[in-house]
């Protein structure tokens, strides 16, 4: 979309989740910097009316700032000069229907802007278009049913004269798709499947290439490559969903994203590779069709959805320029590809007490299982114990940013392991499809070695250097950092803790240079922009998503939230809920 691009030429804005279409959350602000940080201080605070995790950041666009919420889902435009509000909207969901097929928290990861309008992604399915000027709604559209488990929480994204947005339900047996909707008035334009026959899968079986290690190299996918993964039918039940978030290279006009688990977390009831969830896609923005597929957890057997943003930028590997994809993923992986062929260059663990697999073996392109944390070979009813990371991931939902200046991705990160019992499930639409009881606990162990260390720590924040997969610094962070990050011209990066802390940090060393404890755990993702001359940060805080989904949801027991609430059961003691909106600036 020209006009996205356009706005993003320009540092005073910020109109996508990742700043621009390339995700890199980076910004050529420099006001703040690595000299002044610490003169840091809040200027305005606004409260949003809602509870519960607040994901996702707000979009700064030609003067105006557009937050959002968790269900229900308000998007408020603000006038930055008076901090008061320009419009509202409130849309009327039905909170019986979908809060309960909501997997981890009723968040929403924010809006999307092109051609005049505000588009959100509301939780039961309806993606709606908003009046940039009046908040008046131009067209709604359903892109799923709830009552079969579906949600959304993605932001979405414009390219070029469309909406791009996916689907969640991974956890009740939903089929994984994404969907372009006309930006103009909603009409959809084309819908491809993560699993499922060739054509709705949008795979062309001699063109659609996937890259099967050094020995083969890129090869064509080949007749019904997903069907042939499954057992029966299975594939209409088995998950793949895209509730992570979408970037766009708008040269070679591919759109690339990633599924996310296999529909149920029992691996024994579901044989096979289970193609393509857990997948890399590069799609043609016009007509949806994949022109590569990377499948990173063949055959998924402890919930590392594939699901992390997909960060676009050109570095110099092995002496020569590639326009490569930089994905962090859940299983604990950092992967360099070249995005234009889907090769990969570099697979390599970015938190080094992962287990489940001993190495991408680059022969075949391939994980290397660790038969001792294979959940399917200890099979069903048999705990699985200290299989790192735990099923949330090396790292979760929140994007990375990534500096020019250094050459380096700041890894907001998770640092846990777990126990983990498959168990046989049935499907019943609508209903849970998780069939494995999880308990998740400090990982104990040294990022760099891997080795024990007796450390306690949650989290981890880290600056990797891609072109070589290697980490560069680490600091530990006491719980698991579920905010995104920002980097800028100014040599700092930004982010947010479970505590409540926004954090900014030397980009060179990782040394904190100025912290302040906003009203709630921070899980939403730290923007900037400039107004009047001046550069603003902007943070949501607001306790929840999956780490905090004990205190969101007020669950208990110890194996409940999937795991999460035994692990995170401290943050009690050190925040609440909230839902604020908190902006910072330097004092005079
Ligand atoms: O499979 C799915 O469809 C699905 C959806 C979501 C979601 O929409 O938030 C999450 C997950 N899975 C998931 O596995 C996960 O770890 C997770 C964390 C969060 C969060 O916002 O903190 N959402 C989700």
């Amino acid at each position: 979309n020209q006009e996205v691009i356009k706005l993003s030429k320009n540092p005073a804005n910020w109109p996508t989740w990742g700043g621009n279409y390339w995700g890199t959350r980076y910004s050529e602000l420099d006001q703040i910097n690595n000299k002044n940080a610490s003169k840091l201080m809040p200027a305005w605070t606004f409260s949003t009316g809602v509870l519960k995790g607040h994901e996702g950041g707000p979009l700064f666009i030609n003067g105006v700032l557009y937050v959002h919420t968790p269900f229900p889902n308000k998007v408020i435009a603000l006038d930055p000069k008076t901090q008061t509000i320009i419009w509202q909207y409130v849309p009327n969901q039905d909170a019986d229907t979908t809060i309960p097929v909501m997997c981890c928290d009723v968040v929403n990861r924010g809006l999307a802007y092109g051609d005049g309008k505000i588009i959100v992604q509301q939780a039961d399915t309806t993606l709606t278009a908003l009046d940039a000027k009046t908040g008046k709604v131009v067209w709604q559209v359903k892109n799923g049913d709830p009552k079969l488990g579906m949600t959304n929480t993605n932001a979405p994204l414009v390219v070029k004269d469309k909406v791009l947005t996916g689907i969640s339900g991974g956890e009740f047996g939903v089929r994984g798709f994404i969907a372009a909707y006309s930006l103009k008035d909603g009409k959809l334009v084309w819908k491809k499947y993560s699993t499922g026959p060739d054509d709705e899968v949008g795979l062309d079986p001699n063109k659609t290439m996937t890259w099967m290690g050094k020995d083969k190299g890129l090869q064509p996918v080949g007749k019904n490559s997903s069907l042939k993964t499954w057992e029966g039918d299975q594939w209409k039940i088995g998950g793949g969903t895209t509730w992570g978030w979408y970037s766009y290279d708008p040269q070679l006009n591919l759109i690339y994203y990633g599924s996310g688990n296999p529909g149920t977390w029992n691996p024994v009831q579901r044989p096979g590779d289970n193609k393509w969830s857990m997948t890399i896609w590069a799609r043609d923005a016009d007509t949806g069709v994949a022109k590569w597929v990377y499948q990173m957890t063949p055959h998924d057997e402890w919930d590392y959805d594939g699901i992390n943003e997909m960060v676009l930028v050109d570095q110099k590997i092995n002496g020569k320029m590639r326009k490569t994809l930089v994905h962090f993923d859940r299983n604990g992986f950092a992967y360099t590809l070249d995005r234009e062929t889907g090769e990969v260059l570099v697979a390599e663990k970015y938190d080094k007490s992962v287990n489940w697999a001993k190495y991408v073996d680059m022969k075949t392109g391939r994980p290397v299982v660790d038969p001792k944390y294979s959940t399917e070979e200890n099979g069903e009813d048999v705990t699985t114990e200290e299989v790192c990371p735990a099923a949330l991931g090396s790292k979760n939902q929140g994007p990375v940013a990534y500096s020019p200046r250094t050459g380096l991705f700041y890894v907001p990160g998770n640092h846990l392991c777990m126990n983990y019992e498959p168990f046989e499930v049935e499907y019943t639409p609508g209903q849970p499809y998780v069939g494995a009881t999880v308990t998740m606990f400090p990982a104990g162990r040294d990022v760099f070695t891997g080795k024990k260390d007796g450390s306690h720590n949650l989290g981890q924040f880290t600056a990797w250097d891609a072109k070589t997969g290697k980490i560069v610094w680490s600091y530990k962070e006491p719980f698991s950092v579920w905010s995104g990050v920002l980097a800028t011209k100014g040599d700092i990066v930004v982010h947010g803790t479970l505590e409540g802390y926004l954090k900014v940090r030397d980009a060179k060393t990782g040394k904190e240079l100025y912290k302040f404890k906003t009203p709630s755990g921070i899980i939403g993702n730290p923007n900037t922009w400039m107004f009047e001359g001046k550069q603003y940060i902007g943070v949501l805080s607001g306790l929840g998503g999956w780490a905090g989904i004990g205190m969101a949801a007020g669950l208990e027991g110890e194996t409940e939230g999937l795991g999460a609430v035994g692990a995170y059961r401290s943050l009690e003691k050190v925040t609440q809920l909230g839902g604020v909106l908190s902006v910072f600036t330097l004092s005079k």
